[in-house]
């Protein structure tokens, strides 16, 4: 190991991550930075319910005028302005606060997605991307309705009905005992309707994302789904989650029906009880009869803010079940992209690549997969990897992006290891061709820049000889430009990892990783796949994970791995010479390894 490997402290490259939280803490979290706007939204529409609140105390003054043979003309006017000055003071309150939930939403989805992009590749293969595109989008979207509605409806809902509250405190006491008793019978109730209703959404949210991530799985292999005859059976999956997403919802619909019935209810037996206590009072002499009406419209008034705390409540539950959903990948660990991008040697030529000793496991309780590998790949030329299926060798491809860390030993790049690497710098370094060479939906020529959106006319044009595409650009209808289809679906195979050395090339690798197709290519397409490589070998390094013969006989050096351990390296008539194992591969034309 070097000394910079040595010598380097804590691990780059990973970021842990955050730690759960509280839904409504981590909701409060999402608020906080339009705080203010939510303030004055939030200010705005408790004027606008205040001015309502305010509309029976002026009633009173009516009353009391008509009954005192007074003129009218002033409380008139008092109760028109609060009315037209209330109706306007809502309506911008309502504004103020659509347009804050919109942007909440937007920097809870920007967030979400910077997220997404830098999640650990450990930490995908464990998810379901169908799942994944139903949290950002679908709960994404239920979270709007929480922070438009529910979070300032429960605030200002509250803040009335206190208001309320207080206002009937002071005007009669005992008929104020009568409407409490009532408002804590709705309170019981809301206390056992919530939680049913906030796991119901949890279970039904969940149902919508396994919809997804089963539809993601039906269209991933569409064509073995029907060459297989397996429409029926993918359908009833589908059917089950779906149904289980209704009736998640039907419990959702019926708990927050209950709840609003109770509330309608509440009130209006409050209504009657106040109505003939009152009336009693006023009878005997005890209460003017325009208080009486005051606190009747007043009461009135309240059931507003109350429904609307009921539903702000309910619906609130429903968006604290997404936060916790969108919270779950939130918190996965991600990686750090933000660290400085220069490679830590300074170094422009091809690069070296040096394994000691390494284990390595996918997950904690995965069975190991590397056993102590170990070997060196100089500088420059073409050194191909071999062995049976299953040896662990497309895992060094892996471990070298640092998709994932080794359990124990060194991965080093350039003598560095690459835990020490700023990972910008080392996949910058690095330029890797999967096997199965994915094409994203778009243009040739996008599918090109995506590995280096700088990249020149010449760039490009030199790598499309490179990558021996000529023909392929000349042949489609727009050259570069010509859509190739979703996965690439309008181009060959043999095409298809062509375009992907060229984009790889693009960025100008110090050393090309490149895990070779196992499907047949014709004669044609190997030999022209086996030139690109040995031309892309004469300007970096490259290793490939070789299952052709023509591979091997060309490679500089050749590492055999079998059952997650190097068993030789050397050129290929070493090997036939002193490996029984390489002997049987190249003897079945390497096609057997896949
Ligand atoms: N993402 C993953 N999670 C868990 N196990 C994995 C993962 N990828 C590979 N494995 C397991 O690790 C072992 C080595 O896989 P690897 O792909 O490195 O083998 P390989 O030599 O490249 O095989 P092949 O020639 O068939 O591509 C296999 O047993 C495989 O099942």
């Amino acid at each position: 190991m070097t000394e910079v490997a040595q010598h380097a402290g804590e691990q780059e490259g990973r970021t842990p991550p955050d730690t759960p939280k509280a839904p409504l803490r981590r909701l409060w979290e999402y608020a906080r930075p339009h705080s203010g706007a939510l303030l004055l939204g939030g200010f705005l529409s408790f004027l606008g319910g205040a001015a309502g609140l305010a509309q029976p105390l002026v009633a009173k003054l009516v009353i009391d005028a008509l009954a005192q043979d007074q003129t009218l003309t002033r409380p008139l006017l008092l109760l028109g302005v609060l009315l037209l000055t209330g109706a306007l003071v809502s309506a911008l309150g309502a504004y103020v606060l659509g347009r804050t939930g919109e942007s909440v939403v937007l920097t809870v989805r920007r967030q979400l997605l910077t997220r997404l992009l830098r999640l650990r590749v450990g930490a995908v293969d464990r998810l379901k991307p169908g799942d994944l595109v139903s949290r950002l989008t679908s709960d994404t979207t239920l979270l709007r309705s929480v922070v438009t509605n529910s979070l300032t409806n429960v605030v200002t809902g509250s803040l009335l009905l206190i208001g309320g509250v207080v206002l009937m405190a002071v005007m009669d006491a005992i008929l104020f005992g009568v409407t409490m008793a009532v408002l804590v019978v709705v309170g019981l109730v809301m206390g056992v309707v919530l939680p049913r209703i906030s796991r119901a959404t949890v279970a039904g949210q969940a149902a919508v994302g396994e919809m997804g991530a089963l539809l993601e799985r039906l269209f991933g292999a569409f064509r073995t789904v029907k060459a297989s005859g397996a429409e029926r059976h993918e359908g009833e999956r589908l059917e089950t989650a779906a149904h289980t997403a209704w009736r998640k919802g039907v419990q959702v619909a019926a708990w927050s029906a209950l709840s609003g019935t109770v509330a309608g209810f509440a009130v209006n037996i409050a209504f009657l009880a106040v109505l003939g206590m009152g009336g009693v009072r006023v009878a005997a002499g005890e209460l003017e009869v325009s208080s009486l009406i005051a606190f009747l419209l007043l009461l009135f008034y309240l059931m507003e803010p109350l429904a609307m705390l009921v539903q702000a409540a309910t619906e609130m539950q429903s968006g604290l079940a997404a936060v916790h959903r969108i919270d779950e990948v939130a918190t996965l660990e991600r990686e750090e992209v933000d660290a400085a991008p220069e490679s830590p040697t300074g170094s422009n030529g091809p690069a070296t690549v040096a394994f000691a000793d390494v284990t390595f496991r996918y997950a904690p309780d995965a069975p190991m997969v590397h056993h102590g590998v170990t070997f060196e790949a100089p500088s420059g030329g073409l050194t191909a990897l071999v062995g049976p299926s299953g040896a662990g060798k497309t895992t060094v491809f892996s471990l070298l992006e640092r998709f994932y860390d080794a359990t124990s030993g060194a991965v080093l790049l350039d003598g560095v290891d690459v835990r020490n690497w700023p990972l910008p710098a080392l996949r910058a370094a690095i330029g890797y061709v999967e096997q199965d060479a994915p094409v994203l939906d778009g243009t040739l020529r996008q599918n090109l820049v995506m590995a280096a959106p700088q990249a020149t006319a010449e760039e490009i044009d030199a790598v499309v000889r490179t990558a021996r595409l000529e023909e392929l650009v000349a042949r489609l209808p727009d050259g570069l430009d010509s859509a190739i289809g979703h996965r690439g679906t309008t181009i060959s195979g043999g095409e298809r990892q062509r375009v992907a050395i060229a984009r790889a090339l693009l960025r100008r690798p110090r050393l090309l990783l490149m895990d070779e197709a196992t499907s047949q290519l014709d004669a044609a397409n190997e030999t022209a796949l086996k030139q690109v490589m040995l031309d892309a070998a004469r300007e970096t390094s490259v290793m490939v994970v070789a299952h052709r013969l023509s591979t091997v006989t060309s490679a500089d050096r050749i590492v055999v791995m079998e059952a997650g351990r190097v068993r030789a390296v050397g050129t290929h008539a070493e090997l036939v010479a002193t490996d029984e194992l390489y002997r049987d591969l190249a003897a079945s034309q390497l096609l057997t390894a896949s």
